[in-house]
């Protein structure tokens, strides 16, 4: 039986995280700039806990400043949308993140959209959605997501040119399935989305040359889905039990997939380091961006 080769994105952001370093020292010494990215926390989930912890010490990491905003679950909307405007005029904050989901009582796509698009380093305004969807290049260039972007960056690398090749996104989120699909339609690829509705889904993703998972669902993708030879990016994050010990999942039963699969990101160490990575990418980016320099190629 063949096995599949293993995309490791824990080396592959570590890389990509050191050059973000000299390009964030470099800032600092010709520009006199250091990059700020503030994340905001509202409620006290614990995964979501564990992500903010982080992405605050990967931050400083690479030398940039990192602001913690820790609000209470019983925060309202207004209080909430008023820590953003706060944050859009602070010139030391280059970027601003949310942390999703938010309790229920606060409407997310307000919160998002109330974030200045310049400064929206998880790309999910809708203005940086629409710059993403219509090719804007130049000075409307989107923010581009962090998953989907730390995504198309490991099959880039593994894969080359993606022209051409058949790919299935299962999942039609806005902050990971959409954007994904994006990026392969930009790459040329043959794109299609699947989701809860989609008839037949293991026929679907048989035909696919690069298949990304997006689901929430863990191992849902069987090792025989998957055509011979494809590339899998297994996005899924799930925390499950087993014999009373916690393990965390993909939506891919890699074990089996990597009898099929010609390669396939490995959860942990695949996508979630890369979207960390990227979270840093768009905020040196941003800082760049909102000081009139030219934006560093990190590739
Ligand atoms: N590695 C990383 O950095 C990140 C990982 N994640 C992880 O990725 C996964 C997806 O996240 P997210 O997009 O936010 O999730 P959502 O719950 O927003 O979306 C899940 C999507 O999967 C579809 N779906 C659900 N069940 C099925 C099914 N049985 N068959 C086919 N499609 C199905 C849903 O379809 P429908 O629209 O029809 O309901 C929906 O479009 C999660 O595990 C999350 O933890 C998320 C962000 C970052
Ligand atoms: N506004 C917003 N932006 C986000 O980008 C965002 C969000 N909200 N809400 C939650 C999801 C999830 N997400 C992850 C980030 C890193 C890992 C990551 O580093 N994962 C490690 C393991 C981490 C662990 O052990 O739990 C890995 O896969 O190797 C995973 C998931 C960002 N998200």
């Amino acid at each position: 039986m063949s096995t599949a080769t293993i995309i490791d994105g824990r080396k592959f952001s570590a890389t990509l995280r050191g050059r973000i370093a000299e390009e964030v020292t470099r800032l600092k010494n010709d520009h006199d700039l250091t990059p700020g990215l503030a994340v905001v926390l509202v409620g006290e989930d614990p995964a979501s806990q564990v992500y903010v912890r982080s992405k605050g010490k990967q931050t400083l990491e690479a030398g940039m400043n990192s602001y913690e905003h820790k609000m209470s679950a019983e925060t309202t909307q207004e209080e909430l949308l008023a820590k953003v405007e706060e944050l859009n005029n602070d010139p030391a904050v280059h970027g601003i993140l949310v942390q999703l989901p938010v309790p229920d009582h606060i409407d997310d796509h307000a919160i998002i959209n109330a974030i200045d698009p310049n400064k929206d380093v998880d790309g999910f305004h809708v203005i940086n959605s629409g710059r993403l969807a219509t090719g804007a290049r130049g000075a409307s260039a989107p923010m581009i997501p962090c998953t989907p972007l730390g995504s198309i960056m490991l099959l880039k690398d593994h894969l080359g040119d993606l022209s051409g090749k058949t790919a299935v996104v299962v999942g039609r989120s806005n902050i990971v399935g959409k954007p994904m699909a994006q990026l392969l339609l930009q790459e040329s690829c043959t794109v299609t989305i699947a989701h809860s509705r989609t008839k037949d889904l293991p026929d679907v993703v048989r035909q696919a040359d690069i298949v990304v998972a997006a689901v929430g669902r863990p191992e849902m993708v069987k090792g025989d889905w998957i055509k011979p030879g494809a590339t899998v990016i297994d996005v899924g994050i799930n925390r499950i039990e087993i014999d009373g010990k916690n393990k965390l999942v993909g939506d891919v039963a890699t074990a089996e997939a990597m009898e099929h699969a010609g390669a396939i990101t490995p959860v942990p160490g695949g996508v979630g380091p890369m979207t960390i990575a990227c979270l840093l990418a768009n905020t040196l980016t941003a800082a760049s961006r909102q000081n009139g320099l030219k934006e560093p190629n990190l590739l």
